[in-house]
């Protein structure tokens, strides 16, 4: 290929992509980066940097992150035994105060550190300064849902050109104490507050399959119908029910569309957002 031809293919590239950065100026995307997805930090890295390349074409990102894989890597090195029920972690005394730390002191510093480190801009916020919360089964411990959001630390951040990347975890109302919060149902929580134009779930499977285990029959696009359909034939399982039912809960609150996504794709959150045809699942309603 002549050095001219591999330019014109560059600029037809870029030129894709312009009515997306068009149709999306000012528009907010919630972005939801599961622990799955952040285990390379190659693949990491290439996420954050299309981060700042959002923001640097106008979009508002806000990054709610997960960390599921390392609070239980913390929580065996401490000797204690992560338990699980229906996708909520069984969250004691004991437990809550290593969600904290490594929520705080390990994941939410490292993304915060690396935008800043691309030549963007972003601002660490604990969960608990945003989502206000009450618990949900005696039987989960410290295990919180959210019923209110905060949004006045996020606006601000938004209007400085700061990208916020907030913590899953709340503030109790009746204890005043944090409660650990499923990252998927913060994520949805703060779409719904900011009216996200996008709610992105970056997670470590191409989107939804009919079959898990064969990528060639990933469902491209599925509405609320589909959805049950695929649930009620078990289809749809794991911690993938509780994805697709809050984004509907979302869709129905005013977010105008969610996608899901594999974060192991190198620039998987660009190719999704600025090319013709999506890498992933769409949800509409
Ligand atoms: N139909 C399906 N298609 C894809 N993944 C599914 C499906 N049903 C269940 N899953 C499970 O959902 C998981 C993704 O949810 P989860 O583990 O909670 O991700 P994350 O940690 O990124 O939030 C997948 O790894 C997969 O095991
Ligand atoms: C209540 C509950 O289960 N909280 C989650 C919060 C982190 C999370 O959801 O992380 P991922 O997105 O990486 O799974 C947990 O303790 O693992």
């Amino acid at each position: 290929m002549s050095d001219l031809s591999a330019q014109t293919q560059k600029a037809d590239v870029l030129l894709e992509a312009l009515p997306y950065m068009q149709g999306f100026r000012g528009c907010t995307f919630l972005i939801k980066v599961g622990g799955s997805a952040m285990e390379d930090p190659v693949v990491v890295d290439q996420f954050l940097r299309d981060v700042v390349f959002l923001e640097a074409v106008g979009i508002n990102p806000v990054i709610v992150h997960g960390g599921g894989k390392a609070i239980s890597k913390a929580m065996q090195e401490s000797g204690l035994e992560a338990r699980f029920i229906n996708g909520m972690r069984v969250t004691d005394e004991e437990t809550i105060k290593i969600v904290e730390q490594t929520l705080a002191r390990v994941i939410n510093p490292e993304i915060v550190t690396k935008i800043n480190a691309f030549g963007g801009k972003a601002v660490g916020i604990p969960g608990t300064e945003v989502f206000q919360g009450q618990r949900m089964k005696a039987e989960l411990g410290w295990v919180g849902e959210v019923t209110d959001c905060k949004l006045g630390l996020i606006q601000a951040a938004v209007a400085g050109e700061f990208v916020p990347v907030v913590s899953p975890v709340a503030r109790d109302l009746e204890s005043g104490k944090t409660l650990n919060v499923n990252a998927d149902l913060a994520a949805c929580a703060l779409a719904t507050g900011l009216k996200a134009t996008k709610l992105i779930f970056l997670s470590d499977v191409r989107g939804v399959m009919r079959d898990h285990k064969d990528e060639s029959t990933l469902i491209p696009s599925l509405d609320e119908a589909s959805i049950n359909a695929l649930k009620a034939d078990g289809i749809i399982s794991g911690g993938m029910i509780p994805k697709v039912d809050s984004s509907l809960e979302s869709l129905r609150g005013g977010v105008g569309k969610v996608h899901l996504i594999d974060g192991r794709i190198p620039h998987a959150l660009i190719l999704e957002i600025f090319t013709d045809r999506g890498i992933g699942t769409e949800i509409h309603l």
